[in-house]
Order: structure tokens, then C-alpha cells, then sequence
């Protein structure tokens, strides 16, 4: 796992642009899995720059979402979906429809699921996973205590991240869901590249765990040791609990 902490959020989105432009120049019809929350949002801001630009093109480009919230709505603000075309599919040239997501509206969330990872396993799983990560070690929704190999599934959210998420539902937390569907730790850990980025001190702790901890259960994110080309791209408040710091 590789390490590397900058200065601010926009040197973090720049390197981990510069990371996604050459996957694209070296093939162009990459698959490239998603992540939401705050995290990425100037990654996404520096993509659609570059894209503009002429420098990168998503034309060609498929997409996997991580997660998904149940109980949203078709179009709901929140919902993971409409965040995706909202901060990246629409301001880039990515097709309609390219960009996919696990069915939460589904009656049946666990088909929904065993779905979801076939039509991964179908595209061949991705090329590159960006990837946030919770205050309580969480990647995708995979809550601690799940095991390290899991497939898509559906997960119950902590309080703590039903809390830390209440912000985007106007501080209600009985607003926020409390189940979601996500890729496991097995679906994320097949992607052959990993890119995870941490700003802001509330990571601290998640982060010492990822870089510094053991692997377990109890810190999902963990299981990322032991992937042979992970990136992981923090601020100097994310990094302050690491003894290397
Ligand atoms: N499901 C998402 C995660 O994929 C994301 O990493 C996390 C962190 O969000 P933020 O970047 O807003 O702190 O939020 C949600 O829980």
C-alpha cells in the first residue's frame, strides 16, 4: 500500500486525476468503480475539467457504483445514484446508462445483489476503484464485523455513519436510511487498482488503522494491506494519528 500525504484536498483530487488519466490513455474503455460522500467531490471537479479540456474522454469508460442507500426514491437528491449523474456522468462525456448501480429499489435486495456482482463479474470486475472511507473504517457500506471476502450484500448502517451522513438529510437522522447495498470487501478487493482518498481529522483514526493497524473485521478498510496495488491519498489532518506522521 502506498502512502502518500499532500497539502490540500485539490492536490489529492489532482494526483489521484493524474492516476485515473493515464488508466484512460492506456485504455480507454476502462471500468471504472465509483465512490460518493464528500471525499471525491473535487476528484470528480478535476475529471470534469480535464474532460472538457480534451485531455481524458469517458466515452468508452464503464462505471460501478459502490453502494447504494435503501428506502430512496427514483431521483431522490440523495440518492447514490442521482449523486453519481449529478457530480460526474452528466458533466462528463460517459454515456447514458454506462454508469451502473445495485437495484435498492428492487423487491428483492438479495437477487438484486447476486445481480449486481455477476454483471461486475461480467465486465470483468474494475480496472480502478476510487474509494472514501468512513470515521469508522468503513469502504463502500461494509460495516465492521463483516467478513473481509464478502460479495455484494446488503448492510446495515452504524449509528456513526448514520450520524456523520445525517448532514446531507438536513441533520436528521431518522431521515438517513438505515440499510444499504453494497459491493463487499471481496467485490472491491478484485479491482486491480485502488485509489482511497481521507481528508479531514474525523478520518484520523480510520486512517492509522488502514496504514498502521492489524487486519480485521473491526476495521473494514484494513482488509486493503493486503491488495498489491493500493494508493492511498490523505491530508495532513487525515494522517495526524499516524506514527510516521
Ligand atoms: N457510502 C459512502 C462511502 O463510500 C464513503 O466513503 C463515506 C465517506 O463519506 P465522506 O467522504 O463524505 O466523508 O460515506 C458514505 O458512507
Amino acid at each position: 500500500m502506498e502512502l502518500v500525504i499532500l497539502d490540500t484536498a485539490e492536490e489529492i483530487a489532482s494526483r489521484a486525476a493524474d492516476v485515473i488519466e493515464s488508466l484512460l490513455k492506456d485504455k480507454p474503455n476502462a471500468v471504472l468503480g465509483t465512490a460518493t460522500g464528500s471525499s471525491p467531490l473535487p476528484l470528480y471537479d478535476e475529471l470534469t475539467r480535464r474532460c472538457a479540456e480534451g485531455r481524458i474522454s469517458f466515452k468508452d469508460v464503464t462505471g460501478f457504483m459502490l453502494d447504494e442507500y435503501v428506502g430512496l426514491p427514483e431521483g431522490h437528491p440523495e440518492r447514490y445514484a442521482t449523486f453519481m449523474e449529478r457530480n460526474l456522468r452528466s458533466r462528463v462525456d460517459m454515456a447514458p446508462g454506462a454508469l451502473h448501480g445495485p437495484d435498492a429499489l428492487a423487491d428483492d435486495l438479495e437477487q438484486a445483489c447476486a445481480d449486481y456482482e455477476a454483471q461486475m463479474a461480467a465486465a470483468g470486475y474494475c480496472d480502478l476503484q476510487i474509494l472514501g472511507i468512513g470515521a469508522d473504517g468503513h469502504i463502500g457500506f461494509n460495516e465492521p464485523g463483516g467478513p473481509l471476502d464478502s460479495a455484494t450484500h446488503v448492510d446495515v448502517l452504524t449509528e456513526q455513519t448514520r450520524s456523520d451522513n445525517a448532514r446531507f438529510f438536513d441533520g436528521d437522522i431518522d431521515a438517513v436510511p438505515t440499510h444499504c447495498l453494497t459491493q463487499g470487501l471481496g467485490t472491491i478487493m478484485k479491482a486491480r487498482k485502488l485509489v482511497l482518498i481521507a481528508t479531514g481529522a474525523n478520518k484520523a483514526e480510520a486512517i492509522a488503522h488502514l496504514v498502521e493497524g492489524e487486519i480485521t473485521p473491526d476495521w473494514p478498510a484494513t482488509v486493503m494491506q493486503n491488495h498489491p496495488d493500493a494508493l492511498v491519498l490523505v491530508d495532513h489532518a487525515a494522517a495526524g494519528l499516524l506514527k510516521q506522521h
